[in-house]
């Protein structure tokens, strides 16, 4: 459908902002199982951030899923909008000049495919936060396994419905060996060189 779409030009850029907040935005995204370790992990990560100094913002799963997209299921197609709208969102927010953290399970390859295309590639960071079914189904935070197991829920990632693990992730952590420390650790030692403004 074509629109009569006008962009006004302000004149405070991204850059600007940036240079104000003396660092560079960008978006940092955990995709993985439910109960695979994202949120904490993200959580993690945003403590130490904001210790430095670094303007950060964390979206959420079930965060948004409560808001923004209270009307979305965990179809496929509702699934690829979320993902398309919190990639619209957290795009805004990395123009702003913020670090986005963002924790979706984000099951489908395309739907993180077409994040990059929203961002742009340079300002896109994926984290797989590698946990077996197993074990989420062992820790089952939110005793969502169980229910899926006695049929009372659907479309549940990992049993009855499909995760499409990253082939290539910037970064990869594998939550059965690697404590949380060290997770955030080698998160922070690969985006702290994107932190610097370029010159
Ligand atoms: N069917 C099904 N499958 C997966 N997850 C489910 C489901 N039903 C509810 N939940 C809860 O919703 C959270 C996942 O929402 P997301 O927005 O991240 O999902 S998705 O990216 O659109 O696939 C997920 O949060 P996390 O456990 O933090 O991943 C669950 O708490
Ligand atoms: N190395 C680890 N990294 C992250 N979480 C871990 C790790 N080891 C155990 N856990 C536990 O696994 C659970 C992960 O839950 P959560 O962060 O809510 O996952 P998700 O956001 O992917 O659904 C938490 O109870 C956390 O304490």
């Amino acid at each position: 459908m074509k629109k009569d779409l006008f962009l006004h030009n302000y004149n405070i850029s991204s850059q600007d902002r940036r240079t104000l907040n003396k660092h560079n935005s960008f978006l940092i995204w955990f995709t993985g199982l439910s109960g695979s370790g994202k949120s904490t992990i993200a959580n993690a990560v945003e403590n130490a951030l904001f210790k430095k100094g670094v303007k950060t913002y964390a979206l959420d799963g079930d965060n948004i899923r409560k808001g923004i997209n209270n009307d979305l299921t965990f179809s496929p197609e509702d699934r690829t909008e979320n993902i398309r709208r919190i990639a619209e969102v957290a795009n805004l927010m990395v123009d702003a000049g913020i670090v986005v953290l963002a924790a979706f399970v984000s099951p489908y390859k395309k739907d993180r495919e077409n994040i990059k295309n929203i961002v742009k590639d340079i300002n896109f960071v994926e984290v797989y936060v590698n946990t077996s079914i197993e074990e989420c189904e062992r820790r089952d935070v939110k005793g969502l396994y169980k229910k899926a197991r006695a049929g009372e829920i659907k479309n549940m990632t990992g049993i009855s419905a499909p995760y499409e693990a990253p082939d290539n992730p910037q970064i990869e952590v594998k939550t059965e060996t690697e404590n949380i420390d060290e997770a955030v650790a080698k998160i922070l030692k690969c985006i702290e060189p994107k932190l610097k403004l370029s010159k």
